[in-house]
């Protein structure tokens, strides 16, 4: 049975799971985010963009991992800008870094129980709700496996374990499908599919075909802004024949590109 998560029962009186507004942040002395706008609903949302995009620094101040530097920005109902009670926020969100750390003596049950438990998750819940986050991403026969042994793969699905484990609100994945066999690839996109049916999903990926078959909508930003929003078949039509790319989405994202290149040196 699906535990019920702390970020469901609480009231949501909020339009957007996410909403930024002329958002700013900094990695180091760069800044990686510049007057962003984006508001997401429910649903899988990828993110899209080149490398130095912004991408990774976007998550994190969605995750709460970095402050903001300008803007304002809410998520489930909490300024995280502002002075909203963060640990509330987090208790609703699940992230999986692109890079994560985590203690290699751990099994992956341990991992995941100890991210459960920073979560502040019900104690009693905490046993079935590791157990059904373990199943779904087919780590169920490593459970009590150490994580140093995992392979890169594996390690990976056992980050989207503990991203989910909560049953989260706003979950949000960077890169989550690198290292994936092309039948964990699939198995991921119909669990994706699954959680955007009542939550909030942000998946950060260079995988146009990833987003084109399991996203309900595409961001794609470049230095920092937002470009381009909509679905993944109106990103399809943006494209041309003179377009790089191998499929109709690739060619509509070389496109978009191009024209805010266009804009941009104009
Ligand atoms: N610690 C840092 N100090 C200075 N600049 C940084 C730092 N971290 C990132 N940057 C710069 O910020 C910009 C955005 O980086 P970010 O990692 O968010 O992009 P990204 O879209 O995730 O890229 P990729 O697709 O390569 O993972 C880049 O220009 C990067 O060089």
């Amino acid at each position: 049975m699906r535990t019920v998560s702390l970020a469901e029962t609480a009231s949501s009186t909020y339009a957007w799971p996410v909403h930024a507004e002329k958002l700013q942040v900094r990695a180091g002395r760069h800044l990686a985010v510049d007057e962003l706008d984006m508001r997401l609903g429910t649903g899988v949302h990828g993110l899209l963009g080149p490398n130095g995009a912004g991408k990774t620094t976007l998550m994190r101040a969605l995750a709460t991992v970095v402050k903001a530097s300008g803007g304002r920005l809410t998520v489930l109902g909490g300024e995280v800008t502002g002075n909203a009670d963060l640990r509330q926020v987090r208790r609703g969100l699940g992230y999986l870094p692109q890079h994560f750390g985590f203690y290699p003596r751990f099994t992956v049950r341990e991992f995941v129980e100890y991210i459960a438990w920073l979560k502040e998750m019900p104690k009693a819940a905490i046993p079935g709700a590791v157990q059904r986050a373990v199943e779904r991403v087919g780590l169920a026969d490593r459970a009590d496996t150490r994580m140093k042994t995992l392979s890169g793969g594996m390690l990976r699905r056992a980050g989207i374990a503990q991203a989910i484990v909560n049953d989260p609100a706003v979950l949000l994945l960077d890169e989550p499908t690198v290292g994936l066999d092309p039948e964990q690839r699939l198995d991921f996109r119909e669990l994706l599919r699954e959680i955007g049916l009542d939550s909030c999903v942000l998946v950060s990926t260079h995988l146009v075909e990833d987003v084109a078959v399991a996203c309900s909508d595409v961001v794609l930003i470049s230095e920092g802004r937002l470009v381009w929003q909509g679905t993944a078949g109106q990103l399809a039509e943006q494209g041309g024949a003179g377009d790089a790319g191998d499929s109709a989405t690739e060619r509509g994202y070389s496109a978009v590109l191009r024209a805010y290149r266009g804009r941009v040196s104009a």
